[in-house]
């Protein structure tokens, strides 16, 4: 596939190789997310989809190749630059949701901030609450929600900082339909309504109908992207990967 390129990407990678031992995971892959886009990227079991995002967000270093986020080289930076531009620029959204079970809701959402030395301003945080429907939960620890809710709350905690890009791990993954829809639901808005940019790893055909495009990747290559999406036409991709 050839990579798009240009200066209105949120996330560059250029010939990203990514080796375990002798397993090659990624190879060489080219790509680029456009700023504001909502991006899915599925393929099968082992296709390389977490060592894709794992590169992409700058939690793990590719064995080659190069990755930018907002035109900032990952490679070029020492780890302690890497970190704080993770927590300032960038949010995470895990299938396990990863809250701290001994923390109340708020300073779970909150958390974010308070290791980037920021301050947790009320105002906002009410406003994130309240924008993922958990106002009346805000003071409870995540073990007293359901699966939706927490995942609601690990939202909120990926947006706290106004992220320029959100990358989500099968998000939906432990959820039901409906439930899936609300976090789906939050995640398009943060790319319509406030200009983020989204790349979400999905196996769900209707969760990757919900972004602007996907892309397949297949034995660590992307061997494929349908702009627009209906979840018909990427079950259609996805049987002929
Ligand atoms: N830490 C690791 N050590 C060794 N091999 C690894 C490691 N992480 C991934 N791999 C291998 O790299 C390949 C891609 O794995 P990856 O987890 O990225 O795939 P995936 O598409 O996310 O799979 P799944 O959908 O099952 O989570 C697989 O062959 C996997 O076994």
């Amino acid at each position: 596939m050839a990579a798009r390129t240009g200066t209105a990407c949120a996330v560059q990678l250029e010939a990203v190789t990514r080796t375990y031992g002798e397993v090659t995971a990624l190879k060489e892959v080219s790509w680029a997310f456009p700023r504001g886009g909502f991006t899915a990227v599925m393929g099968p079991s082992g296709s390389g989809k977490s060592t894709f995002l794992h590169c992409a967000s700058g939690l793990d270093r590719p064995t080659s190749g190069t990755v930018r986020i907002g035109g900032v080289d990952l490679g070029a930076l020492r780890e302690a630059k890497r970190t704080r531009l993770r927590r300032e620029r960038i949010g995470f959204v895990f299938q396990a949701f990863n809250l701290i079970p001994t923390m109340s809701v708020a300073d779970n959402i909150t958390l974010p901030l308070r290791l980037a030395g920021r301050e947790a301003d009320p105002a906002r945080l009410a406003g994130i609450v309240r924008r993922v429907g958990l106002s009346d939960r805000a003071a409870h620890r995540p073990s007293e929600l359901s699966g939706g809710q927490q995942q609601r709350a690990a939202i909120a905690r990926a947006l706290i900082t106004e992220p320029e890009v959100v990358f989500a791990d099968e998000p939906t993954g432990a959820l039901d339909p409906r439930t899936a829809r609300e976090v789906l639901r939050l995640l398009r808005e943060a790319v319509d309504a406030a200009g983020q940019t989204v790349v979400l790893v999905t196996h769900d055909p209707v969760a990757a109908s919900w972004a602007d495009s996907v892309v397949f990747l297949s034995g660590g290559r992307i061997v494929d992207e349908l702009a627009s999406p209906t979840a018909a036409e990427v079950s259609r991709r996805w049987e002929s990967l």
